[in-house]
């Protein structure tokens, strides 16, 4: 029997069992790889893929994202009402699956409260609810950005053809396959059979486009129901997409949650403003929510760029020689590995072809090479030696804008970052950049772990990933972090022109990618050991103070305890030398100069107060001594603190240095300060 929607061989003479599928018809009987597997992951995955589009879009015009983010709950009548239906009256009760007869119920109450009672005494909380199928819950989800828009002839295909999208191309994106808004919208016609709505303008349009569409899944091929332009007095500029689909709001509030938390750290130049409102119908406003993650920065990281394959690519793909062949415009085939290739100089490219050997020429035409020819390219490019790709054509986050992100949503004690640089992987460049804090507001004793890739953050799967395994794999003790009682949060991010997730969900990175798997540690390690460096300096200070506190404490004992020695002593008017002696740091032994405290005891110039004020002077003075000597042991130019500065414009004029009696400031670029 062929699989539920695949069409059957149409030779008749050939095997009854083959079958072809469309790519909409496989992502729809495959939901899962593309993190659709349940109604609650669904509501959230086609959040995300909504948002990271509307990021995407503002980001490729250089304007600062303002994203507006709405669920609302559709009750089971207003879906009716969507769809047409009328709320029906049921005149069969028993007909139906939730059925229950009185016996059962009370049976079934009695049950839920001899539960609930045993849950309440064990301190383990009880959902209730027993085991009865959950009535459905639909959404509609509105996602609205100031982007650059859909061409009104691309939106059909766009949002309403699977593996269609303009993100394909050699360059970091969140988006990638073209696959993650169709989805949502084949999530949304099985569970509701909903189209989706969209408006869109480009920047200066006159009009706004609005679609309504759905898609032909057995086609792969947009349906559109409506299409119109409207006027755009506004002059906006964007995209608002709507869907209404099936979810669970209740299981996966806290993840959408955390999803927008850390968007806000990792885009802190971005608006969102999330909304949730309950249906008025069924629910009190008190589980409404609206809130605001506020844009702290209004600078972007430069934006990505378009980049070449690097030659190590040919590894992993055999047809990528004979593809670029086929494409280049290149007339020569020293041009061609010099022009089609990153990290190949023009002297390279001649060398590379010389070792090529028998049957190539520098001067041969890119249509000239055989197929065999073309393999032969590929294995030497596969082991030849090369620079590794240059990451400038990527856009991390950067570490001022992560440490802003996290200060403002986490307020840390202590924060230390890194940034490494750039690597290969499987020819695509690759930069890894980490935070380590400790301490901050709902952030809880032990691993705190927030993983970034492209700058979308990876809330799913975090036991396979490369960052938690580099987390669990450090020896935390050696830089004096407490693994199970400090509050640690660890943040990573990723980013390259190809991440390689495992999966369409973009859910994880695998650990066995030894190249990330190195880079993520040394980051972490690198946070870890500035972070050593300033809780060894808080310990050292909190000791100073312990001592300080100590020896302050006694000051007045030993003021009075000295002065009544010198009072005594005044007042017997004996020759010194038959006097008790006075000793100390304070009083070297010296007759003379003990006689002239007497004399000046007896005078009144010196008193208990005076004697008070000088311990504190001397207790003051060694403390200072000790604080300096320390500082000198721990950095060869004395006190010394990385500072960080949001650059105003990409290439900024550094003043050399600045001085003042105190202090000195020097500017120095990131990659000085390793
Ligand atoms: N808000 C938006 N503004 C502008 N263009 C958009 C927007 N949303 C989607 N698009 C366009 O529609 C295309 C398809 O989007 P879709 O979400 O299906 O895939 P993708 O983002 O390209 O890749 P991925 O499946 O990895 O998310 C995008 O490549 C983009 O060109």
């Amino acid at each position: 029997m062929p699989p539920e929607g695949a069409r059957k061989n149409p030779n008749a003479k050939g095997d009854a069992n083959l079958t072809q599928k469309s790519p909409a018809e496989f992502f729809q009987d495959n939901k899962g790889i593309a993190g659709f597997e349940n109604a609650g992951k669904s509501l959230y995955t086609t959040l995300r893929e909504f948002v990271e589009n509307a990021l995407d879009a503002a980001e490729a015009i250089g304007t600062l994202p303002e994203i507006d983010i709405a669920i609302e709950e559709v009750s089971v009548s207003q879906y009716e009402n969507l769809i047409g239906l009328r709320a029906h009256v049921r005149l069969d009760d028993e007909l139906y699956a939730d059925f229950e007869s009185d016996k059962a119920k009370e049976k079934r109450l009695a049950q839920e409260a001899k539960k609930a009672a045993k849950a309440t005494t064990s301190g383990k909380g009880g959902r209730g609810g027993g085991k009865r199928e959950q009535t459905k819950c639909f959404y509609k989800i509105t996602v609205k950005d100031n982007g650059k828009g859909m061409q009104h002839e691309d939106i059909p295909n766009m949002l309403g053809r699977v593996l269609s999208g303009t993100k394909y191309g050699l360059r970091q994106t969140r988006g990638k396959f073209g696959l993650g808004s169709k989805m949502a919208l084949i999530w949304s016609k099985q569970t509701t059979g909903l189209p989706i709505h969209i408006r869109s303008a480009l920047p200066n349009q006159a009009f706004i486009s609005e679609y309504l569409l759905d898609i032909d899944i057995e086609k792969n091929e947009p349906n559109v129901h409506k299409e119109n332009k409207l006027s755009n007095d506004e002059k906006w500029h964007g995209a608002e997409l709507s869907v209404t689909i099936e979810g669970n709001w209740t299981t996966y509030r806290q993840y959408v949650l955390s999803y927008m938390r850390q968007l806000a750290i990792v885009t802190p130049y971005a608006q969102f403003r999330f909304r949730y409102t309950t249906s008025s119908a069924t629910t009190s406003t008190a589980k409404d929510i609206d809130i605001v993650f506020r844009r702290r920065t209004d600078i972007m990281p430069a934006l990505p760029t378009a980049t070449k394959h690097h030659p190590s690519a040919a590894k992993e793909n055999m047809l990528l020689i004979k593809d670029l062949l086929s494409q280049t415009r290149e007339k020569n085939l020293v041009n061609f590995l010099h022009k089609e290739f990153t990290s190949i100089p023009k002297d390279l490219s001649v060398r590379l072809i010389e070792e090529l050997g028998y049957g190539f020429d520098a001067d041969m035409h890119p249509t000239e090479v055989s197929d065999k020819q073309a393999t032969r390219m590929q294995q030497l490019l596969a082991q030849a030696r090369f620079d590794d790709p240059d990451g400038a054509c990527l856009s991390p986050a950067g570490e001022y804008n992560l440490r802003l992100g996290i200060m403002k949503e986490l307020g840390p004690e202590w924060i230390a970052s890194f940034c490494a640089p750039s690597l290969a992987c499987g020819g695509h460049p690759l930069v890894v950049e980490a935070c380590v804090s400790l301490g901050g507001r709902d952030v809880k004793p032990g691993f705190n772990v927030f993983r970034f890739a492209n700058r979308i953050p990876l809330l799913f799967e975090g036991g396979n990933d490369v960052v938690t395994r580099c987390v669990q794999r450090l020896n935390w003790g050696t830089y004096k972090i407490d693994k199970n009682n400090d509050k640690i949060g660890v943040f990573v991010s990723i980013v390259s022109t190809k991440i390689p997730f495992k999966g369409t969900s973009k859910e994880y990175i695998g650990d066995e990618n030894i190249e990330i798997a190195e880079a993520v540690d040394k980051a972490i390690k690198q946070c870890a050991a500035q972070l050593r460096g300033k809780i060894v300096r808080a310990q050292v200070q909190r000791d100073r103070n312990a001592r300080k506190k100590q020896l302050t404490k006694y000051i007045p004992d030993v003021a009075r305890a000295l002065f009544a020695m010198l009072a005594a002593s005044a007042d017997a008017d004996q020759p010194p030398s038959k006097r008790a002696r006075i000793s100390g740091a304070l009083w070297p032994v010296d007759e003379k100069w003990e006689a002239d405290v007497i004399d000046q005891a007896r005078d009144g110039k010196v008193t208990e107060e005076v004697i008070k004020a000088k311990l504190e002077e001397h207790v003051q003075r060694s403390d200072h001594e000790q604080a300096l000597e320390f500082a000198m042991q721990q950095s060869k130019e004395g006190l010394n603190e990385l500072m960080y500065l949001a650059p105003k414009t990409p290439e900024l004029e550094y003043v050399p240095e600045i001085r003042s009696e105190t202090c000195a400031f020097r500017f120095l670029k990131s990659a000085e300060m390793r």
